[in-house]
């Protein structure tokens, strides 16, 4: 455990993986704007003071990247494949210690944390795979004397903005995509959580990856990173993890240079309980879902619809669970659910309770009080009666409440899931398959749980309708959004 007396090198294997320099064009770099703190969410305390570069220096990082992925586009895909391969290996040699990195900055339990490190290595793997399948075609001349051919190109250097709540695999997702297609990428973490990017720059640097070609800026100011990455005209190249609010400002500055963006926005995820589900599953899976890192996911359980026959039973088997659940320390053994990642993520939980409950809702379990002491600790809160005119029906908690919603008619609830700008994750339980197809072709949503509550794997395309994003992540189709097309027509 961390402590006043115990640091965070102590609790690693390989000291050497917890690094404070940023990683710019295979040097490590001090910043020219000093250095900022990365606090423990679940202590408080200071356990990093990391590079803060300039806007300049994240300048000099596109310029190493642009030079760099002309050599690294002209390796075979199997050449790239094998580097890439050695990164995932490293990854998982190394997954106790990222692990540890991971909840000492992001607060997760730690069995979470390394399920994450997992989850990461998942896409280097895959894409490194994938980076020996990039194929091309050729297409019947419309004219004898011409034939047709179109070849996949990578499309240069990949810009990378992600958040603080999936701190390793938001970026995997995003570079082991790009170098497989023969990108490179500049990422740039959030402040919150640069500790997990920096350890992947030094298992980069292990696995044999060129200098250039995989670079993480970090910096206290996020907007002059964006505004950087959207305006070099040596990136072609911007894709973002992060709320819907900075997904539309990036979206805006990206448009002056006409920039291929991918976006994985914000979520309001529906979890409907039909009266024919098996209730220990539904209740199983909303905890799951829900409760992944305490809530702080964009395809968490936003809100819980259950059938009217069997709502009191699945609120009653819902607390009986719940209120078992353990808060505390991420790295203490058998916490369930670790600290929030600051204040303004408890205030935003207790602003929908506290709208909730004065527009009628009741509280059966917890009371949105933040636990005594350092550390954002929230217990989980469950209401019952919630409805449609409540913010937690609008908005993304992003925390440990769940809400719950009452409904008779399946009619009436597919268009309350629906009634919302968001479309990235939905969830529903239900036996009858006349049901369970009619309901996954209703939801106007990218990703459709049914039966379960965890949806999260690289070989499925994750993402998100409406105001949810832009494009896909993850499967086979995860890699086009780094590749170009050319078509080439020769008169024979
Ligand atoms: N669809 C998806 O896969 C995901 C969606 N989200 C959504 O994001 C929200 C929570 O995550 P959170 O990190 O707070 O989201 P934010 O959108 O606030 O931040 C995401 C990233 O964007 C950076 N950022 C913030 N403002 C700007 C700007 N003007 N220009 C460039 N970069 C900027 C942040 O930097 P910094 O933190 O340093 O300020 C951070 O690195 C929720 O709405 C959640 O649903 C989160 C994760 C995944
Ligand atoms: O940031 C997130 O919430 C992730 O996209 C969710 S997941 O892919 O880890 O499920």
């Amino acid at each position: 455990m961390l402590d006043q007396h115990t640091d965070l090198k102590s609790l690693l294997k390989d000291p050497s993986l917890l690094v404070e320099a940023a990683y710019l064009g295979g040097e490590w770099v001090q910043g020219d704007e000093g250095t900022f703190d990365v606090t423990n969410p679940a202590r408080g305390d200071v356990i990093a003071k990391v590079a803060d570069l300039s806007r300049e220096q994240i300048a000099e990082a596109i310029d190493k990247a642009y030079v760099a992925q002309k050599d690294w586009a002209s390796w075979t895909g199997k050449e790239r494949a094998a580097v890439l391969r050695k990164w995932f290996d490293l990854m998982m040699e190394n997954q106790d210690d990222l692990g540890t990195i991971l909840t000492a900055e992001q607060g997760k339990p730690l069995a979470e944390a390394k399920g994450e490190i997992a989850y990461g290595a998942s896409f280097i793997e895959f894409f490194g795979e994938e980076a020996k399948r990039i194929y091309g075609e050729t297409i019947p001349g419309h004219q004898r004397d011409k034939r047709i051919m179109v070849m996949k190109q990578p499309i240069g250097v990949a810009a990378s903005i992600t958040p603080w709540n999936f701190p390793n695999a938001m970026i995997t997702r995003k570079a082991a995509p790009a170098l497989a297609a023969g990108c490179s990428f500049v990422g740039r973490p959030a402040k919150e959580t640069p500790l997990s990017a920096l350890v992947m720059g030094v298992l980069a640097e292990r696995a044999g990856i060129p200098k250039g070609v995989f670079s993480i800026v970090t910096s206290s100011r996020s907007s002059d990173a964006g505004k950087e990455f959207c305006e070099n005209p040596k990136v072609r190249k911007l894709t973002f993890t992060g709320s819907t609010e900075v997904g539309r400002i990036l979206l805006k500055q990206a448009a002056d240079q006409v920039m291929k963006c991918s976006m994985e926005l914000g979520g309001n995820a529906p979890f409907i309980v039909f009266d024919d589900a098996d209730l220990d599953a539904a209740v199983d899976g909303a905890i799951m879902c829900k409760f992944r890192n305490n809530g702080q996911t964009c395809v968490c359980a936003n809100r819980i619809y259950v059938q009217a026959g069997v709502y009191d039973e699945f609120a009653k088997r819902l607390k009986a669970k719940v209120e078992k659940m353990k808060v505390g320390d991420g790295l203490a053994e058998g916490t369930d659910l670790g600290p929030l990642i600051n204040a303004d993520a408890i205030d935003k939980v207790q602003e929908h309770i506290a709208d909730a409950k004065a527009k009628g809702a009741k509280v059966i379990l917890g009371d949105g009080q933040p636990m005594e002491g350092a550390g954002h600790y929230l217990p989980p809160t469950i209401l019952t009666g919630v409805t449609q005119d409540m913010q937690v029906a609008r908005d993304e908690t992003f925390g440990p409440m769940a809400p719950l919603f009452k409904f008779d008619d399946v009619d009436d609830v597919i268009a309350m899931a629906n009634d919302t700008i968001f479309g990235l994750a939905s969830y529903f339980y239900a036996k009858d398959l006349s049901r369970v197809y009619k309901v996954a072709e209703a939801l106007e949503y990218g990703i459709v749980g049914v039966n379960t509550g965890i949806i999260s794997t690289e070989v499925a395309p994750f993402g998100g309708v409406k105001q949810s994003g832009l494009g896909r992540e993850g499967s086979h189709h995860g890699i086009e959004d780094y590749l170009e097309m050319k078509y080439v027509c020769m008169s024979v």
